[in-house]
Protein backbone atom coordinates (compact mmCIF):
# COMPACT_ATOMS: atom_id res chain seq x y z
CA UNK A 1 0.00 0.00 0.00
CA UNK A 2 1.42 3.02 -1.08
CA UNK A 3 2.19 6.18 1.53
CA UNK A 4 1.00 9.40 1.29
CA UNK A 5 3.53 10.83 3.00
CA UNK A 6 5.86 12.02 -0.18
CA UNK A 7 2.48 13.84 -1.50
CA UNK A 8 4.08 17.94 -1.31
CA UNK A 9 0.55 19.38 -1.86
CA UNK A 10 1.94 23.07 -2.92
CA UNK A 11 -1.78 24.41 -2.49
CA UNK A 12 -3.57 23.90 0.46
CA UNK A 13 -5.56 21.16 0.99
CA UNK A 14 -8.94 22.97 -0.04
CA UNK A 15 -7.69 24.52 -3.22
CA UNK A 16 -5.90 21.13 -3.83
CA UNK A 17 -9.26 19.66 -3.69
CA UNK A 18 -11.23 22.07 -5.65
CA UNK A 19 -8.69 20.93 -8.47
CA UNK A 20 -10.31 17.89 -10.41
CA UNK A 21 -8.24 16.77 -12.86
CA UNK A 22 -9.37 13.71 -15.20
CA UNK A 23 -7.88 10.66 -16.49
CA UNK A 24 -8.60 9.06 -19.71
CA UNK A 25 -8.69 5.27 -19.12
CA UNK A 26 -8.95 3.25 -16.34
CA UNK A 27 -5.56 0.98 -17.30
CA UNK A 28 -2.15 0.56 -15.34
CA UNK A 29 -1.27 3.91 -15.16
CA UNK A 30 -4.37 5.91 -15.22
CA UNK A 31 -5.26 4.09 -11.95
CA UNK A 32 -1.97 4.36 -10.47
CA UNK A 33 -1.91 7.72 -11.04
CA UNK A 34 -5.26 8.75 -9.69
CA UNK A 35 -4.80 6.65 -6.49
CA UNK A 36 -1.83 9.10 -6.13
CA UNK A 37 -3.77 12.05 -7.44
CA UNK A 38 -6.18 11.50 -4.63
CA UNK A 39 -3.73 10.97 -1.95
CA UNK A 40 -2.56 14.63 -2.59
CA UNK A 41 -5.66 15.65 -1.84
CA UNK A 42 -6.69 16.28 -5.98
CA UNK A 43 -10.23 14.99 -6.70
CA UNK A 44 -10.19 12.37 -9.89
CA UNK A 45 -12.44 11.80 -12.40
CA UNK A 46 -11.95 8.76 -14.65
CA UNK A 47 -13.43 8.94 -18.32
CA UNK A 48 -13.82 5.28 -19.53
CA UNK A 49 -14.93 3.16 -22.73
CA UNK A 50 -16.57 1.26 -19.87
CA UNK A 51 -17.62 3.40 -16.97
CA UNK A 52 -19.47 1.09 -14.66
CA UNK A 53 -17.14 -1.99 -15.48
CA UNK A 54 -14.17 -0.51 -13.84
CA UNK A 55 -14.18 -2.10 -10.60
CA UNK A 56 -10.19 -1.58 -9.75
CA UNK A 57 -10.30 2.40 -9.25
CA UNK A 58 -9.59 4.33 -6.34
CA UNK A 59 -11.91 5.44 -3.75
CA UNK A 60 -13.23 8.46 -4.09
CA UNK A 61 -12.61 8.70 -8.04
CA UNK A 62 -15.39 9.02 -10.02
CA UNK A 63 -16.17 7.12 -13.22
CA UNK A 64 -17.65 8.09 -16.70
CA UNK A 65 -17.26 8.03 -20.56
CA UNK A 66 -14.87 10.05 -22.09
CA UNK A 67 -17.15 13.15 -23.12
CA UNK A 68 -18.48 14.02 -19.31
CA UNK A 69 -15.29 13.23 -17.83
CA UNK A 70 -13.74 15.60 -20.01
CA UNK A 71 -16.21 18.50 -19.21
CA UNK A 72 -14.83 18.00 -15.15
CA UNK A 73 -11.50 19.35 -15.67
CA UNK A 74 -9.60 21.55 -18.09
CA UNK A 75 -6.49 18.83 -17.29
CA UNK A 76 -7.23 15.75 -19.02
CA UNK A 77 -4.24 13.07 -18.54
CA UNK A 78 -4.26 10.70 -21.43
CA UNK A 79 -3.75 7.15 -20.13
CA UNK A 80 -4.31 5.99 -23.79
CA UNK A 81 -1.79 3.95 -25.45
CA UNK A 82 -0.71 6.27 -28.71
CA UNK A 83 -2.25 3.50 -30.79
CA UNK A 84 -5.55 4.28 -29.57
CA UNK A 85 -5.70 7.95 -29.84
CA UNK A 86 -8.04 7.29 -32.85
CA UNK A 87 -11.00 8.17 -30.45
CA UNK A 88 -9.61 11.36 -29.21
CA UNK A 89 -10.31 13.98 -32.40
CA UNK A 90 -14.07 12.49 -31.76
CA UNK A 91 -13.90 14.70 -28.75
CA UNK A 92 -12.40 17.96 -29.98
CA UNK A 93 -15.28 19.85 -28.87
CA UNK A 94 -15.59 18.98 -25.47
CA UNK A 95 -11.48 19.11 -25.24
CA UNK A 96 -11.05 22.13 -26.96
CA UNK A 97 -8.84 25.02 -24.74
CA UNK A 98 -8.00 22.07 -22.21
CA UNK A 99 -4.61 21.11 -21.45
CA UNK A 100 -3.60 17.52 -21.76
CA UNK A 101 -1.21 15.74 -20.69
CA UNK A 102 0.59 13.26 -23.15
CA UNK A 103 2.65 10.37 -20.96
CA UNK A 104 2.64 7.88 -23.33
CA UNK A 105 5.75 5.62 -24.15
CA UNK A 106 6.63 3.60 -27.14
CA UNK A 107 8.08 0.58 -27.23
CA UNK A 108 11.37 1.54 -29.00
CA UNK A 109 13.56 4.27 -29.63
CA UNK A 110 12.03 6.80 -32.79
CA UNK A 111 9.22 4.11 -33.31
CA UNK A 112 7.30 6.62 -34.95
CA UNK A 113 8.55 10.02 -37.14
CA UNK A 114 7.36 11.71 -34.80
CA UNK A 115 6.72 12.17 -30.97
CA UNK A 116 3.17 10.84 -29.42
CA UNK A 117 3.02 14.20 -27.74
CA UNK A 118 3.29 15.99 -30.92
CA UNK A 119 1.18 13.68 -32.81
CA UNK A 120 -1.56 14.36 -30.21
CA UNK A 121 -1.24 18.05 -30.46
CA UNK A 122 -1.70 17.28 -34.41
CA UNK A 123 -5.28 15.42 -33.94
CA UNK A 124 -6.55 18.19 -31.61
CA UNK A 125 -4.62 21.39 -32.76
CA UNK A 126 -7.22 23.19 -30.22
CA UNK A 127 -5.72 21.73 -27.25
CA UNK A 128 -2.44 22.73 -25.77
CA UNK A 129 -0.31 19.31 -25.09
CA UNK A 130 2.40 19.19 -22.86
CA UNK A 131 4.46 15.87 -22.01
CA UNK A 132 4.98 14.19 -18.80
CA UNK A 133 5.15 11.80 -16.35
CA UNK A 134 6.33 9.33 -19.03
CA UNK A 135 9.30 8.29 -17.12
CA UNK A 136 7.58 7.62 -14.22
CA UNK A 137 6.16 3.78 -13.60
CA UNK A 138 2.64 2.87 -13.03
CA UNK A 139 4.22 0.58 -10.64
CA UNK A 140 6.55 3.14 -8.68
CA UNK A 141 3.49 5.29 -8.45
CA UNK A 142 1.72 2.36 -6.63
CA UNK A 143 4.31 1.06 -4.29
CA UNK A 144 6.08 4.39 -3.24
CA UNK A 145 9.25 3.63 -4.75
CA UNK A 146 9.85 6.75 -6.74
CA UNK A 147 14.16 7.05 -5.66
CA UNK A 148 14.77 6.00 -9.21
CA UNK A 149 12.24 7.93 -11.49
CA UNK A 150 11.68 10.73 -8.85
CA UNK A 151 12.40 13.02 -12.06
CA UNK A 152 9.61 13.97 -14.35
CA UNK A 153 10.49 15.41 -17.94
CA UNK A 154 7.99 18.40 -18.94
CA UNK A 155 8.42 20.12 -21.82
CA UNK A 156 5.21 21.73 -24.29
CA UNK A 157 4.74 24.82 -25.97
CA UNK A 158 1.84 26.69 -23.79
CA UNK A 159 3.99 27.98 -20.88
CA UNK A 160 1.01 28.50 -18.26
CA UNK A 161 -0.07 24.69 -19.30
CA UNK A 162 3.43 23.54 -18.65
CA UNK A 163 3.98 25.12 -15.14
CA UNK A 164 -0.11 23.79 -14.23
CA UNK A 165 1.54 20.36 -14.88
CA UNK A 166 4.61 20.96 -13.16
CA UNK A 167 2.85 21.73 -10.21
CA UNK A 168 1.02 18.70 -10.32
CA UNK A 169 4.02 16.86 -10.47
CA UNK A 170 5.64 18.90 -7.34
CA UNK A 171 2.60 18.34 -5.11
CA UNK A 172 3.20 14.55 -6.33
CA UNK A 173 6.44 14.62 -4.44
CA UNK A 174 8.29 14.89 -7.75
CA UNK A 175 10.87 16.42 -9.10
CA UNK A 176 9.51 18.71 -12.98
CA UNK A 177 12.49 19.37 -14.85
CA UNK A 178 11.75 21.83 -17.67
CA UNK A 179 12.81 20.24 -21.34
CA UNK A 180 11.44 23.58 -23.20
CA UNK A 181 9.22 23.25 -26.26
CA UNK A 182 7.07 20.08 -27.29
CA UNK A 183 10.09 19.51 -29.64
CA UNK A 184 11.72 17.93 -26.87
CA UNK A 185 9.02 15.47 -26.73
CA UNK A 186 10.61 13.00 -28.96
CA UNK A 187 13.74 12.65 -26.44
CA UNK A 188 11.85 12.78 -23.27
CA UNK A 189 9.64 9.63 -25.22
CA UNK A 190 13.14 7.95 -25.74
CA UNK A 191 14.77 8.31 -22.30
CA UNK A 192 12.84 5.47 -20.64
CA UNK A 193 13.67 3.34 -23.61
CA UNK A 194 17.81 3.58 -22.75
CA UNK A 195 19.67 1.33 -20.72
CA UNK A 196 22.37 3.35 -18.68
CA UNK A 197 23.01 5.71 -21.85
CA UNK A 198 26.06 7.61 -20.69
CA UNK A 199 27.75 4.22 -19.37
CA UNK A 200 27.97 2.27 -22.55
CA UNK A 201 31.18 4.01 -24.04
CA UNK A 202 32.73 3.85 -20.47
CA UNK A 203 32.28 0.00 -19.87
CA UNK A 204 33.28 -0.72 -23.41
CA UNK A 205 35.96 1.15 -22.99
CA UNK A 206 37.18 -0.23 -19.64
CA UNK A 207 35.83 -4.17 -21.16
CA UNK A 208 38.59 -3.71 -24.18
CA UNK A 209 41.54 -2.34 -22.02
CA UNK A 210 40.62 -5.49 -18.87
CA UNK A 211 41.26 -8.03 -22.04
CA UNK A 212 43.88 -6.76 -23.52
CA UNK A 213 45.95 -6.44 -20.19
CA UNK A 214 45.01 -9.56 -19.09
CA UNK A 215 46.23 -10.89 -22.05
CA UNK A 216 49.18 -9.20 -22.23
CA UNK A 217 50.11 -10.66 -18.62
CA UNK A 218 49.17 -13.66 -18.99
CA UNK A 219 51.70 -14.22 -21.96
CA UNK A 220 54.10 -12.34 -19.75
CA UNK A 221 53.62 -14.23 -16.45
CA UNK A 222 52.02 -17.55 -17.70
CA UNK A 223 52.85 -18.30 -21.08
CA UNK A 224 56.44 -16.86 -21.18
CA UNK A 225 57.79 -19.33 -17.96
CA UNK A 226 55.60 -22.03 -19.25
CA UNK A 227 57.90 -22.20 -22.12
CA UNK A 228 60.59 -21.17 -21.49
CA UNK A 229 61.66 -23.26 -17.81
CA UNK A 230 58.46 -25.42 -18.11
CA UNK A 231 57.26 -23.78 -14.91
CA UNK A 232 53.84 -23.74 -14.09
CA UNK A 233 52.81 -20.23 -12.96
CA UNK A 234 49.31 -20.46 -13.15
CA UNK A 235 48.30 -19.78 -10.12
CA UNK A 236 49.05 -16.27 -10.66
CA UNK A 237 45.84 -15.87 -13.07
CA UNK A 238 43.94 -16.00 -9.47
CA UNK A 239 45.20 -13.03 -7.63
CA UNK A 240 48.41 -11.65 -9.25
CA UNK A 241 47.50 -11.10 -12.44
CA UNK A 242 44.27 -9.08 -11.83
CA UNK A 243 46.54 -6.68 -9.23
CA UNK A 244 47.88 -5.58 -12.36
CA UNK A 245 45.20 -5.86 -14.24
CA UNK A 246 42.72 -3.72 -12.31
CA UNK A 247 45.30 -1.01 -11.52
CA UNK A 248 46.89 -0.50 -14.92
CA UNK A 249 43.53 -0.32 -16.43
CA UNK A 250 42.37 2.01 -13.72
CA UNK A 251 45.52 4.47 -14.22
CA UNK A 252 44.98 4.04 -18.15
CA UNK A 253 41.27 5.26 -17.69
CA UNK A 254 42.05 8.19 -15.49
CA UNK A 255 44.75 9.34 -17.68
CA UNK A 256 41.55 9.16 -20.28
CA UNK A 257 39.49 11.34 -18.26
CA UNK A 258 41.93 14.28 -18.50
CA UNK A 259 43.17 13.63 -21.72
CA UNK A 260 39.74 15.37 -23.77
CA UNK A 261 40.41 18.14 -21.74
CA UNK A 262 43.60 19.13 -23.24
CA UNK A 263 42.65 18.01 -26.84
CA UNK A 264 39.81 20.25 -26.07
CA UNK A 265 42.40 23.13 -24.93
CA UNK A 266 44.42 22.32 -27.90
CA UNK A 267 41.62 22.71 -30.45
CA UNK A 268 40.65 26.20 -28.84
CA UNK A 269 44.49 27.63 -28.86
CA UNK A 270 44.71 26.44 -32.79
CA UNK A 271 41.35 28.03 -33.33
CA UNK A 272 41.85 30.91 -31.56
CA UNK A 273 38.40 30.94 -30.20
CA UNK A 274 35.66 28.89 -28.48
CA UNK A 275 33.19 29.71 -30.30
CA UNK A 276 33.35 26.47 -32.48
CA UNK A 277 31.62 23.30 -31.49
CA UNK A 278 34.21 20.20 -30.85
CA UNK A 279 34.57 17.14 -33.29
CA UNK A 280 31.57 14.67 -32.24
CA UNK A 281 34.22 12.06 -31.20
CA UNK A 282 35.75 14.67 -28.47
CA UNK A 283 32.13 15.98 -27.53
CA UNK A 284 31.23 12.12 -26.90
CA UNK A 285 34.40 11.64 -25.40
CA UNK A 286 33.99 14.30 -22.60
CA UNK A 287 30.28 13.69 -21.51
CA UNK A 288 31.19 11.12 -20.56
CA UNK A 289 34.18 11.74 -18.81
CA UNK A 290 31.84 11.20 -15.25
CA UNK A 291 31.22 7.63 -16.16
CA UNK A 292 34.65 6.70 -17.21
CA UNK A 293 35.72 8.53 -14.13
CA UNK A 294 33.61 6.36 -11.48
CA UNK A 295 33.99 2.58 -13.50
CA UNK A 296 38.24 3.78 -12.79
CA UNK A 297 38.04 4.72 -9.34
CA UNK A 298 35.69 1.09 -9.31
CA UNK A 299 39.17 -0.67 -10.58
CA UNK A 300 41.21 1.14 -8.09
CA UNK A 301 39.18 0.13 -5.45
CA UNK A 302 39.53 -3.59 -6.21
CA UNK A 303 43.33 -2.80 -6.76
CA UNK A 304 43.23 -1.47 -3.11
CA UNK A 305 41.42 -4.78 -1.71
CA UNK A 306 43.67 -6.89 -3.56
CA UNK A 307 46.68 -5.38 -2.33
CA UNK A 308 45.74 -5.28 1.12
CA UNK A 309 45.16 -8.91 1.44
CA UNK A 310 48.40 -10.00 -0.33
CA UNK A 311 50.06 -10.38 2.57
CA UNK A 312 47.37 -13.66 3.10
CA UNK A 313 48.29 -15.79 0.50
CA UNK A 314 49.82 -18.73 0.51
CA UNK A 315 52.23 -18.02 -1.99
CA UNK A 316 53.51 -14.86 -0.29
CA UNK A 317 53.66 -16.79 2.73
CA UNK A 318 55.93 -19.19 1.09
CA UNK A 319 57.83 -16.97 -0.56
CA UNK A 320 58.99 -15.01 3.04
CA UNK A 321 59.15 -18.25 4.48
CA UNK A 322 61.44 -19.47 2.01
CA UNK A 323 63.47 -16.69 1.51
CA UNK A 324 64.49 -16.78 5.33
CA UNK A 325 65.44 -19.84 5.49
CA UNK A 326 67.90 -19.89 2.46
CA UNK A 327 69.68 -17.48 4.12
CA UNK A 328 69.82 -19.36 7.22
CA UNK A 329 71.18 -22.66 4.90
CA UNK A 330 73.61 -20.48 3.09
CA UNK A 331 74.61 -18.60 6.24
CA UNK A 332 74.51 -14.80 4.38
CA UNK A 333 72.38 -12.20 4.96
CA UNK A 334 71.17 -9.53 2.77
CA UNK A 335 72.36 -5.91 4.61
CA UNK A 336 69.43 -4.23 5.36
CA UNK A 337 69.14 -1.08 2.03
CA UNK A 338 67.90 2.36 2.89
CA UNK A 339 67.05 2.48 -0.72
CA UNK A 340 64.88 -0.17 -1.13
CA UNK A 341 62.80 1.16 2.25
CA UNK A 342 62.65 4.36 0.56
CA UNK A 343 61.10 3.02 -2.29
CA UNK A 344 58.70 0.78 -1.47
CA UNK A 345 57.50 2.97 1.38
CA UNK A 346 57.06 5.96 -1.42
CA UNK A 347 55.67 4.50 -3.78
CA UNK A 348 52.82 2.56 -1.39
CA UNK A 349 52.38 5.97 0.37
CA UNK A 350 51.91 7.53 -3.24
CA UNK A 351 49.65 4.83 -3.98
CA UNK A 352 47.46 5.47 -0.57
CA UNK A 353 47.46 9.25 -1.20
CA UNK A 354 46.24 8.98 -4.88
CA UNK A 355 43.48 6.69 -3.82
CA UNK A 356 42.52 9.25 -1.36
CA UNK A 357 42.21 11.72 -3.77
CA UNK A 358 40.20 9.63 -6.02
CA UNK A 359 37.77 8.73 -3.91
CA UNK A 360 37.19 12.94 -3.22
CA UNK A 361 36.58 12.97 -6.61
CA UNK A 362 34.14 10.06 -6.63
CA UNK A 363 32.37 11.62 -3.88
CA UNK A 364 32.26 15.08 -5.33
CA UNK A 365 30.37 13.57 -8.42
CA UNK A 366 27.51 12.21 -5.97
CA UNK A 367 24.63 14.77 -6.80
CA UNK A 368 23.79 15.19 -3.38
CA UNK A 369 27.33 16.89 -2.72
CA UNK A 370 27.82 17.66 -6.36
CA UNK A 371 24.37 19.98 -6.08
CA UNK A 372 26.13 21.44 -2.34
CA UNK A 373 29.22 23.05 -4.13
CA UNK A 374 29.02 25.55 -7.03
CA UNK A 375 30.90 24.91 -10.35
CA UNK A 376 33.98 26.91 -9.42
CA UNK A 377 34.27 24.51 -6.27
CA UNK A 378 33.31 21.20 -8.34
CA UNK A 379 35.65 22.34 -11.39
CA UNK A 380 38.34 23.11 -9.16
CA UNK A 381 37.95 19.49 -7.33
CA UNK A 382 37.23 17.72 -10.54
CA UNK A 383 40.08 19.73 -12.34
CA UNK A 384 42.77 20.48 -10.27
CA UNK A 385 42.58 17.61 -7.59
CA UNK A 386 41.78 15.26 -10.66
CA UNK A 387 44.97 16.15 -12.12
CA UNK A 388 46.93 15.87 -8.56
CA UNK A 389 45.14 12.65 -8.69
CA UNK A 390 46.60 11.41 -11.69
CA UNK A 391 50.33 13.01 -10.85
CA UNK A 392 50.20 10.87 -7.37
CA UNK A 393 48.72 7.18 -9.03
CA UNK A 394 51.57 7.90 -11.80
CA UNK A 395 54.33 8.70 -9.92
CA UNK A 396 53.36 5.52 -7.36
CA UNK A 397 53.47 3.21 -10.63
CA UNK A 398 56.66 5.02 -11.76
CA UNK A 399 58.64 4.52 -8.12
CA UNK A 400 56.97 0.67 -7.89
CA UNK A 401 58.00 -0.27 -10.99
CA UNK A 402 61.30 1.83 -10.91
CA UNK A 403 64.30 1.38 -13.09
CA UNK A 404 63.46 -2.41 -13.93
CA UNK A 405 61.56 -0.84 -17.99
CA UNK A 406 65.79 0.29 -18.08
CA UNK A 407 67.20 -3.38 -17.68
CA UNK A 408 66.73 -6.20 -20.85
CA UNK A 409 66.25 -8.98 -17.80
CA UNK A 410 62.98 -7.82 -17.00
CA UNK A 411 61.46 -8.29 -20.90
CA UNK A 412 60.04 -11.12 -21.93
CA UNK A 413 60.41 -11.93 -25.46
CA UNK A 414 61.02 -8.46 -25.88
CA UNK A 415 57.74 -7.13 -23.89
CA UNK A 416 58.44 -4.76 -21.22
CA UNK A 417 56.47 -5.65 -17.81
CA UNK A 418 53.13 -4.88 -17.88
CA UNK A 419 53.10 -1.76 -15.73
CA UNK A 420 55.12 -0.22 -17.99
CA UNK A 421 51.72 -0.08 -20.38
CA UNK A 422 49.84 2.09 -17.79
CA UNK A 423 52.17 4.45 -17.80
CA UNK A 424 52.43 5.92 -21.60
CA UNK A 425 49.12 7.85 -21.42
CA UNK A 426 49.13 9.34 -18.11
CA UNK A 427 52.59 10.58 -18.79
CA UNK A 428 51.82 11.80 -22.12
CA UNK A 429 48.49 13.74 -20.70
CA UNK A 430 50.93 14.95 -17.93
CA UNK A 431 53.42 16.05 -20.44
CA UNK A 432 50.70 18.34 -22.67
CA UNK A 433 49.36 19.49 -19.27
CA UNK A 434 52.45 20.47 -17.99
CA UNK A 435 53.33 22.11 -21.31
CA UNK A 436 49.69 24.05 -21.83
CA UNK A 437 49.97 25.46 -17.68
CA UNK A 438 52.99 27.44 -19.14
CA UNK A 439 51.76 30.93 -18.63
CA UNK A 440 52.40 32.67 -22.39
CA UNK A 441 49.84 29.35 -23.17
CA UNK A 442 47.83 29.42 -20.24
CA UNK A 443 47.01 33.05 -20.59
CA UNK A 444 46.00 32.32 -24.46
CA UNK A 445 43.49 29.77 -23.00
CA UNK A 446 41.98 31.95 -20.42
CA UNK A 447 41.58 34.52 -22.95
CA UNK A 448 39.78 32.09 -25.34
CA UNK A 449 37.45 30.62 -22.61
CA UNK A 450 36.69 33.99 -21.86
CA UNK A 451 35.15 34.97 -25.34
CA UNK A 452 38.60 36.33 -26.64
CA UNK A 453 39.08 35.46 -30.62
CA UNK A 454 41.75 35.93 -32.86
CA UNK A 455 40.68 38.18 -35.86
CA UNK A 456 40.23 35.54 -38.75
CA UNK A 457 43.33 35.33 -41.02
CA UNK A 458 41.50 36.18 -43.98
CA UNK A 459 39.73 39.66 -44.04
CA UNK A 460 36.86 39.98 -46.08
CA UNK A 461 37.26 42.66 -49.15
CA UNK A 462 36.14 45.72 -47.77
CA UNK A 463 36.83 45.15 -44.36
C1 LIG B 1 36.20 9.47 -9.71
C2 LIG B 1 35.85 10.52 -10.74
C3 LIG B 1 34.60 11.15 -10.69
C4 LIG B 1 34.27 12.14 -11.65
N1 LIG B 1 33.05 12.75 -11.57
C5 LIG B 1 32.74 13.71 -12.48
C6 LIG B 1 31.49 14.39 -12.42
O1 LIG B 1 30.69 14.15 -11.53
N2 LIG B 1 31.20 15.31 -13.37
C7 LIG B 1 32.09 15.63 -14.36
O2 LIG B 1 31.81 16.49 -15.20
N3 LIG B 1 33.29 15.00 -14.46
C8 LIG B 1 33.61 14.06 -13.54
N4 LIG B 1 34.83 13.43 -13.62
C9 LIG B 1 35.70 13.70 -14.78
C10 LIG B 1 36.67 14.89 -14.59
O3 LIG B 1 37.08 15.00 -13.26
C11 LIG B 1 36.01 16.22 -14.96
O4 LIG B 1 35.40 16.12 -16.19
C12 LIG B 1 37.01 17.38 -14.98
O5 LIG B 1 36.29 18.56 -14.99
C13 LIG B 1 37.92 17.34 -16.17
O6 LIG B 1 38.75 18.49 -16.02
P1 LIG B 1 39.66 19.00 -17.25
O7 LIG B 1 40.57 20.01 -16.72
O8 LIG B 1 40.21 17.83 -17.98
O9 LIG B 1 38.64 19.59 -18.28
P2 LIG B 1 37.63 20.81 -18.13
O10 LIG B 1 37.97 21.65 -16.98
O11 LIG B 1 36.27 20.23 -18.17
O12 LIG B 1 37.90 21.57 -19.43
C14 LIG B 1 38.01 20.79 -20.64
C15 LIG B 1 38.23 21.70 -21.77
O13 LIG B 1 37.01 22.35 -22.06
C16 LIG B 1 37.27 23.68 -22.39
N5 LIG B 1 36.67 24.51 -21.37
C17 LIG B 1 36.61 24.31 -20.05
N6 LIG B 1 35.98 25.32 -19.46
C18 LIG B 1 35.62 26.16 -20.44
C19 LIG B 1 34.93 27.40 -20.47
N7 LIG B 1 34.48 27.97 -19.34
N8 LIG B 1 34.71 27.97 -21.66
C20 LIG B 1 35.16 27.39 -22.79
N9 LIG B 1 35.84 26.25 -22.85
C21 LIG B 1 36.06 25.65 -21.67
C22 LIG B 1 38.73 23.90 -22.39
O14 LIG B 1 39.24 23.70 -23.66
C23 LIG B 1 39.21 22.80 -21.47
O15 LIG B 1 40.49 22.33 -21.74
C24 LIG B 1 35.19 12.45 -12.67
C25 LIG B 1 36.45 11.83 -12.71
C26 LIG B 1 36.77 10.87 -11.74
C27 LIG B 1 38.11 10.21 -11.79
N1 LIG C 1 2.32 1.35 -17.18
C1 LIG C 1 3.28 2.19 -16.87
O1 LIG C 1 4.07 1.97 -15.96
C2 LIG C 1 3.43 3.46 -17.65
C3 LIG C 1 2.59 3.74 -18.72
N2 LIG C 1 2.76 4.91 -19.39
C4 LIG C 1 1.86 5.25 -20.52
O2 LIG C 1 0.53 5.33 -20.04
C5 LIG C 1 -0.38 4.95 -21.06
C6 LIG C 1 -1.28 3.86 -20.51
O3 LIG C 1 -0.47 2.80 -20.14
P1 LIG C 1 -1.08 1.58 -19.27
O4 LIG C 1 -2.04 2.13 -18.29
O5 LIG C 1 0.03 0.76 -18.79
O6 LIG C 1 -1.92 0.79 -20.41
P2 LIG C 1 -3.24 -0.11 -20.17
O7 LIG C 1 -3.36 -0.90 -21.39
O8 LIG C 1 -3.15 -0.75 -18.84
O9 LIG C 1 -4.41 0.98 -20.12
C7 LIG C 1 -4.69 1.74 -21.26
C8 LIG C 1 -6.14 2.22 -21.13
O10 LIG C 1 -6.43 2.93 -22.31
C9 LIG C 1 -7.88 2.91 -22.47
N3 LIG C 1 -8.21 2.75 -23.87
C10 LIG C 1 -8.86 3.64 -24.61
N4 LIG C 1 -9.04 3.20 -25.86
C11 LIG C 1 -8.52 1.99 -25.91
C12 LIG C 1 -8.40 1.00 -26.93
N5 LIG C 1 -8.87 1.19 -28.16
N6 LIG C 1 -7.78 -0.16 -26.63
C13 LIG C 1 -7.28 -0.35 -25.38
N7 LIG C 1 -7.36 0.53 -24.35
C14 LIG C 1 -7.98 1.69 -24.64
C15 LIG C 1 -8.38 1.74 -21.64
O11 LIG C 1 -9.15 2.27 -20.57
P3 LIG C 1 -10.74 2.06 -20.55
O12 LIG C 1 -10.93 0.62 -20.80
O13 LIG C 1 -11.17 2.52 -19.22
O14 LIG C 1 -11.25 2.91 -21.65
C16 LIG C 1 -7.14 1.08 -21.08
O15 LIG C 1 -7.30 0.62 -19.78
C17 LIG C 1 0.47 4.47 -22.23
O16 LIG C 1 0.61 5.50 -23.17
C18 LIG C 1 1.82 4.19 -21.58
O17 LIG C 1 2.88 4.35 -22.52
C19 LIG C 1 3.71 5.83 -19.04
C20 LIG C 1 4.57 5.58 -17.99
C21 LIG C 1 4.52 4.36 -17.26
C1 LIG D 1 45.39 2.09 -1.15
C2 LIG D 1 46.08 2.51 -2.17
C3 LIG D 1 47.15 1.69 -2.87
C4 LIG D 1 48.04 0.79 -2.40
C5 LIG D 1 48.25 0.32 -0.96
C6 LIG D 1 48.80 0.32 -3.54
C7 LIG D 1 49.83 -0.60 -3.47
C8 LIG D 1 50.43 -1.18 -4.56
C9 LIG D 1 51.34 -2.28 -4.49
C10 LIG D 1 51.80 -2.99 -3.21
C11 LIG D 1 51.70 -2.57 -5.75
C12 LIG D 1 52.67 -3.68 -6.20
C13 LIG D 1 51.74 -4.87 -6.51
C14 LIG D 1 52.57 -6.07 -6.89
O1 LIG D 1 53.74 -6.10 -6.48
O2 LIG D 1 52.04 -6.94 -7.58
C15 LIG D 1 51.02 -1.66 -6.63
C16 LIG D 1 51.14 -1.65 -8.00
C17 LIG D 1 50.47 -0.77 -8.81
N1 LIG D 1 49.56 0.20 -8.42
FE1 LIG D 1 48.94 0.55 -6.57
N2 LIG D 1 48.37 0.93 -4.67
C18 LIG D 1 47.32 1.78 -4.32
C19 LIG D 1 46.59 2.61 -5.15
C20 LIG D 1 46.79 2.67 -6.49
C21 LIG D 1 46.04 3.56 -7.35
C22 LIG D 1 44.95 4.54 -6.89
C23 LIG D 1 46.49 3.37 -8.61
C24 LIG D 1 46.10 4.06 -9.89
C25 LIG D 1 45.11 3.94 -10.58
C26 LIG D 1 47.52 2.32 -8.55
C27 LIG D 1 48.19 1.86 -9.63
C28 LIG D 1 49.14 0.83 -9.55
C29 LIG D 1 49.79 0.26 -10.71
C30 LIG D 1 49.55 0.67 -12.17
C31 LIG D 1 50.63 -0.75 -10.25
C32 LIG D 1 51.53 -1.65 -11.08
C33 LIG D 1 50.76 -2.92 -11.31
C34 LIG D 1 51.70 -3.95 -11.88
O3 LIG D 1 52.18 -3.77 -13.00
O4 LIG D 1 51.98 -4.92 -11.18
N3 LIG D 1 47.68 1.93 -7.25
N4 LIG D 1 50.24 -0.82 -5.87
FE1 LIG E 1 33.25 40.36 -44.27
Amino acid sequence: MCDSSNCFPLQSMETAKAETLCIFGTGDFGRSLGLKLLQCGYSVVFGSRNPNSSNLLPKGAETMSYAAAARMSSIIIIGVHREHYGFLPGLAEVLKGKTLVDVSNNLKINQYPESNAEYLAGLLPGCKVVKAFNTVSAWALQSGTLDASRQVFVCGDDAKAKEAVMDIARSLGLMPLDQGSLLAANEIENYPLQLFPMWRLPCYICAAFTVLIFLYCLVFEVFYPLTTTKEDTSYLIVMTIPNRVFPIVSLILLALVYLPGIIAAIIQLYRGTKYSRFPNWLDQWMLCRKQLGLVALAYAFLHAIYTLIMSLRYYVRWWSNNYLITQIKTNNTYPFSNYNAWLSDSYVALGILGFFFYVLLGITSLPSVSNAVNWREFRFVQSKLGYLTLVLCTAHTLVYGGDRFIYGAFYRWFLPPAFVLSLIIPCAVLVMKFILIVPCLDQRITRIRQGWERKSRTVCPGH
